[in-house]
């Protein structure tokens, strides 16, 4: 392990007389190199950023002066070079880094400001193996680590709004702070950390590995949340470099700050409302995690009164999502019962028109629906920990039951049974939902038995006068014993849709049979922990 060197402190102020830029995206950078070389910085570049800065007609000088040797292999070669890792790594009130660098005429450099050869956006864009392969930037995150290492002269800059800082530093101080370097050099870290997550991942995916030796997950700070789950936690909100449609690539067009659990909460809806990318309309409420009533319609505004009628009790203060273009009709309605957040994939000028006068209401769009069968991993934290899992894109199909009772069910059952386990896979376990006709009747969330989540949906149920006669009932998981189909069946449920796979299958049958019910097992559980 290295020791630490006793070198002289870091200066407060670095004016800046040398900047490297090499940039991969140009946006910006003719702006930036403008105000750099008015502020009399001399300007050394790398090949097509040189061609860039030179043909705005101004002054820069091109990195191959600097090392005497011309890029290549392909660019593979252009900064690697002592006499680039020397200028930015060397301490230069240090007697002895002085002394290397005056040896071997290594000029010092007070600014780097580099962006990356896009892996990310070439591995999202289906780029073939080769081409994400060359798109892994090497010397670019060298000069990010150096000059980040070296913060106590060197500001490094690896995005615009990185550079305007440092920029109007410059304007403001005649240069840079070491309080500034020293956020730079976190920001940048933090950079080359999320590029090499991206790229040990897509190696990963390469390989097959579900479970590689080592996983990073990078996220980009979205917004800081004002706190947590309760007020004495902090909290913050980070989106992947390329995010999947969804709560973190909506648009907040009105209300109140996002809280965590709003954030939380519009995502479990939206996820819902999701799962519904046909040619219905479909409406989900949710109320701590858990949707408190969902229905389909031939339009948003009926989707919204039939979601309501499941349980218009919890559906106070509570999140609704829909699956398409939000109307005025519907906006209305909505309006009229106190909600926290609203999400869509867009809105009609009209109806965001109705909002208006609701100053607190969050209404969020997104230019999409989510893809319910998109790939991908889902995380959570435990004590010293992470568990990752792939998605739950379970979906079935009339054509995936196996019915397992004397009696068939009718197909209108089997539309309900599918409707009510769509639901049961969002519902908190153990989950058993009540449905019919596109609507939920009564769901029933987060109980320690499967029993007492029946007697709560059908509880709900009758508490708002919804008739379970003729209805489905989806349990997320087998039912362990008879008492909770018998409940069911009790309750008037007709048809029961289940995985199955219990040791007393044969029993849970059994009492189907007996009680004249139809039920198909689904082979598949959707747990929700
Ligand atoms: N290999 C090197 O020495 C090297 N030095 C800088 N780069 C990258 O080259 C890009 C800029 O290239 P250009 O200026 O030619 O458009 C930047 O994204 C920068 O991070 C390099 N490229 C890849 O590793």
């Amino acid at each position: 392990m290295p020791a630490a060197p006793d070198f002289p402190p870091s200066p407060d102020k670095v004016v800046l007389k040398r900047a490297l830029i090499s940039v991969s995206d140009k946006t910006g950078l003719i702006d930036a190199a403008r105000a750099l070389a008015d502020a009399g910085v001399e300007l050394v570049s790398t090949g097509g950023t040189k061609a860039a800065i030179a043909a705005a007609g101004i002054p820069v000088k091109d990195v191959a002066e600097l090392t005497g040797f011309p890029e290549m292999m392909d660019g593979r070669v252009k900064t690697l070079h002592p006499k680039v890792h020397g200028g930015l790594l060397g301490v230069r009130d240090a007697p002895a880094h002085a002394a290397a660098m005056g040896e071997h005429g290594i000029g010092a450099i007070d600014l780097v400001y580099v962006n990356l050869y896009p892996f990310e956006p070439t591995v999202a864009a289906g780029g073939d193996y080769e081409t994400c392969v060359e798109n892994i930037d090497i010397g670019g995150p060298a000069m990010i680590r150096s000059g980040a290492k070296n913060h106590g002269y060197v500001a490094v800059c690896t995005d615009p709004a990185d550079m305007a800082e440092v920029l109007a530093a410059l304007k403001a101080e005649g240069g840079t702070s070491l309080a500034l370097r020293k956020t730079l050099a976190a920001r940048a870290y933090a950079r080359t950390a999320a590029y090499d997550a991206a790229i040990s991942a897509w190696f990963a995916g390469q390989l097959g590995q579900s479970a590689p030796p080592r996983k990073a997950i990078a996220g980009r700070l979205i917004q800081t949340l004002r706190y947590g789950e309760n007020s004495h936690q902090s909290a913050a909100f980070y989106g992947f470099e390329h995010r999947r449609t969804g709560v973190a690539t909506a648009r907040q067009l009105q209300g109140k700050e996002l809280s965590y659990n709003n954030i939380a909460d519009t995502d479990a809806a939206f996820e819902l409302a999701a799962e519904f990318d046909g040619p219905d309309a479909a409406c989900v409420i949710v109320k701590h995690a858990n949707p408190c009533g969902v229905a389909t319609g031939p339009n948003l505004l009926e989707a919204h009164r039939r979601a309501l009628e499941c349980d218009p009790v919890s559906a106070f203060g509570g999140i609704v999502a829909v699956n398409r273009r939000l109307d005025r009709a519907a906006a209305e309605a909505i309006a009229e019962v106190f909600t926290e957040v609203v999400i869509a994939p867009g809105a009609d000028d009209d109806a965001v028109a109705v909002f208006a006068a609701k100053k607190n209401l969050r209404l969020l769009v997104t230019e999409g629906l989510p893809n319910a069968l998109d790939a991908g991993e889902t995380f959570r934290s435990v004590a010293g920990g992470f568990l990752v899992q792939s998605r739950d894109t379970a979906r079935l199909t009339a054509a995936d039951l196996k019915i397992v009772t004397k009696r068939a069910p009718t197909p209108q059952e089997v539309e309900d049974m599918l409707f009510a386990f769509t639901i049961a896979k969002h519902v908190k376990s153990n989950a058993i939902v009540f449905a019919r006709g596109g609507q939920t009747l009564g769901v029933g969330a987060g109980q320690m038995n499967r029993k007492d989540s029946a007697r709560i949906a059908a509880m709900r149920a009758a508490d708002f006068g919804l008739d379970l006669k003729g209805s489905a009932c989806a349990s997320e998981a087998f039912f362990p014993f008879a008492d909770g189909l018998i409940q069911a069946a009790e309750a008037g449920a007709t048809g029961v849709i289940q995985p199955g796979g219990s040791i007393r299958d044969e029993e849970v049958i059994a009492a189907a049979d007996a009680a004249g019910i139809a039920m198909a097992f689904t082979g598949v559980r959707v747990f929700r922990h």
